[in-house]
């Protein structure tokens, strides 16, 4: 609320919150090519307080006062220049219409602000994604009005909201013979297009014909005399008005279900795929799912899910049943009916519920199957999910070990094989294109894709040809670590000791490594000493080429990249000293090999130091390393 609310008459003038001014504004400009869009959302927002009235009427059947046939209804005056859109359903106090009339309380609201371009294109597709709701009304109006009585309180306690949509509203106390909302749109200059019974049907039916209420406008027809269609005191439903996922999906046209999805999931772009199934047996539900094309705003708010919509029999329970999916496939959206759950089901029966679990496992096969069919069928599309949605995807490794193998197979990576960090490659592509006795999967991972494609340890694989997959992703060495075979191949990482790779070398190769070992033992014995407590080991390897050296560790202890998360995420790591292993074929250490004495300490130490950098860790001491270079520079 602003310094200069006021109150006159019982009529009290408020301030929209900023953000509500900066989105109305935004709206008004940038969704203007889609304007009648207004009708889906206010039809969409009537429709949803009428579902929320039948679920509270459930337990307080008086709520409903006699007039249980809940509708919508829509009439346009020619003269007032207005359209008004009403509904019998829950209705607004005057706390509820400040609250949701003049404010933005929705999670991601602060993400969406930060990620406007001032592009109006791409802005546009940001609304669309955050949802545009009521606020729509101001494309088409220059003044809008609610009039609302909450179900349940009396006549007298009737509100009338009304604003310009320039920065203010009103709230004044009124009567109202009936519950719920009648919003008035008072068109615009221009807009009169939708003071016509055509019109208003046909942009209802293209957009709204899935709700499953009646939407119900006034018969009209044709008068002769006056030349004009004439309304008749009689009302008529203009929708098919029964539940979507009901119907039999040959009865239901692609068009119909994007309109549904754009309703439930209050998204303004069409979804990229859906499945809708009528389940019957032990537990009979029927499902309507829908992947959308673009991440929610909150998809990384684990406690802001909108997800699916749970109703029993019809009617509507509940948004956002959590039980209803597991964690990871959070960003499906859409309806789940149940044929068996009681109509006074809460959140806490829910999780109990053998139904729930029955529903839970059956939708979450039913979502992977869709996936599985999109990335087998339309690369195009699932390349797209997989940008926005891949990271979650990951998280269903760890967390639903019954279908870890499904899962294992959406993953997708990037690789030494691939273009650019692209994450494309599939586990099944890298074991189908495995070299003869290679058992085993490569990977490196790393803070970040550069760090990841640069790393020394690829060198020896590059030389190779031995496809390595290349992670950056802070969840992949968690997801790792839950996933250490795939087809009967081990996941290796490359920086840990232990790589078998002499099984890949031929006789010949075997044969130079073991004297080249012999050749540079006194070195090896010489850098031990000077590095002493710092190095657990320091050894010969032949995974380098073009760097003199690398650090790795053990097989079985955590990796310095692992190491490094854990850390910044405050949690205590055991202390894992690293590994040297040294390029014999590389000038650098020949150089060593042949310092004088007095310079051999710190040539050891540069060694270190730089195969640590290279490995992306922070030196403890880097003021050090760089004076040690610059001298050992200048003696050069
Ligand atoms: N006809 C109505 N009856 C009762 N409450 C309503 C009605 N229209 C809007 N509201 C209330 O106002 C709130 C805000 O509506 P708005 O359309 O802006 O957002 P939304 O429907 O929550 O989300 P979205 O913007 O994604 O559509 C709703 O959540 C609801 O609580």
């Amino acid at each position: 609320m602003s310094d200069s609310d006021t109150t006159v008459h019982g009529a009290e003038t408020l301030g929209f919150q900023a953000e509500v001014k900066q989105l109305l504004h935004l709206m008004i400009h940038s969704l203007y090519s889609n304007k009648e869009i207004f009708l889906r959302e206010l039809v969409s927002n009537a429709s949803d307080a009428c579902d929320k009235l039948r679920f509270e009427a459930i337990d307080k059947p008086e709520l409903m006062q006699g007039d249980t046939e809940l509708r919508i209804r829509i009439e346009y005056d020619k003269e007032l220049r207005t359209v008004t859109i009403s509904d019998n359903g829950i209705g607004m106090s005057r706390d509820d219409a400040i609250a949701n009339l003049g404010t933005i309380a929705r999670s991601g609201t602060r993400e969406f602000f930060s990620q406007l371009t001032g592009d109006q294109q791409k802005d546009a597709q940001l609304i669309g994604q955050f949802g545009v709701g009521f606020y729509s009304s101001f494309i088409v109006a220059q003044k809008v009005s609610v009039l609302s009585r909450r179900a349940g309180l009396p006549e007298t306690e009737a509100i009338l909201w009304e604003s310009d949509g320039q920065g203010e509203f009103s709230i004044t106390p009124v009567e109202k013979a009936d519950r719920g909302t009648a919003v008035t749109l008072y068109l615009r200059e221009g807009e009169d297009e939708f003071l016509n019974g055509w019109k208003l049907r046909e942009v209802l039916r293209r957009y709204s014909d899935h709700i499953s209420l009646p939407i119900q406008m006034l018969k009209e027809e044709w008068d002769s005399e006056k030349s004009e269609q004439v309304k008749k005191n009689e009302w008529e439903t203009v929708n098919q008005a029964n539940a979507l996922w009901t119907r039999a999906k040959a009865d239901i046209t692609d068009e119909q279900y994007k309109e549904f999805y754009k309703h439930v999931a209050h998204d303004y772009d069409d979804p990229l795929a859906w499945t809708h199934n009528r389940v019957e047996g032990r537990s009979e539900y029927t499902q309507l799912l829908y992947v959308p094309k673009h991440a929610p705003m909150d998809l990384w708010d684990r406690d802001a899910r909108r997800g699916v919509k749970l109703y029993v029999r019809r009617v509507f329970i509940m948004d956002d049943a959590e039980q209803l999916l597991p964690a990871y496939l959070r960003f499906v959206r859409g309806v789940i009916d149940s044929a068996d759950l009681p109509l006074n089901v809460s959140r806490e029966l829910l999780q109990e519920s053998r139904d729930v679990k029955v529903i839970r496992e059956g939708s979450t096969k039913r979502v992977l199957s869709l996936l599985e069919d999109l990335a087998e069928n339309k690369a195009e599309d699932y390349a797209e999910f997989w940008k926005q949605f891949g990271l979650v995807i990951k998280e269903g490794v760890g967390e639903d070990h019954a279908n870890k193998d499904r899962i294992a197979k959406l993953l997708r990576f990037a690789s030494t094989q691939a273009e650019g960090s692209a994450q494309t490659v599939s586990l099944a592509d890298y074991v189908g294109r495995v070299k003869e006795g290679q058992d085993k999967i490569y990977y490196v991972s790393a803070d970040t894709f550069a760090a990841a494609s640069n790393s020394p340890h690829l060198e020896i694989f590059r030389k190779k040809g031995l496809e390595v997959l290349l992670l950056s992703d802070r969840v992949d060495e968690w997801m790792l670590s839950h996933l250490r075979e795939f087809e009967g191949k081990q996941l290796v990482s490359i920086a840990k000791g232990g790589l078998d790779l002499d099984k890949l070398a031929d006789e010949e190769e075997k044969k130079h490594q073991s004297e080249v070992a012999e050749t540079f033992k006194p070195l090896v014995e010489r850098l031990k000493t000077a590095l002493g407590e710092k190095v657990k080991d320091v050894r010969v390897t032949v995974r380098l080429v073009d760097s003199p050296a690398c650090v790795v560790v053990d097989e079985h202890e955590l990796s310095p990249h692992l190491m490094r998360m854990l850390q910044a995420a405050g949690q205590e790591t055991p202390q894992v000293k690293p590994i040297l292993e040294i390029n014999p074929e590389h000038a650098l250490v020949t150089r060593v090999q042949g310092a004088p004495e007095a310079d051999f300490g710190d040539w050891a130490q540069l060694l270190l130091d730089q195969a640590m950098l290279a490995e992306g860790a922070q030196l403890a001491d880097p003021a050090g390393f760089v004076k040690r270079m610059n001298r050992l520079i200048l003696n050069a």
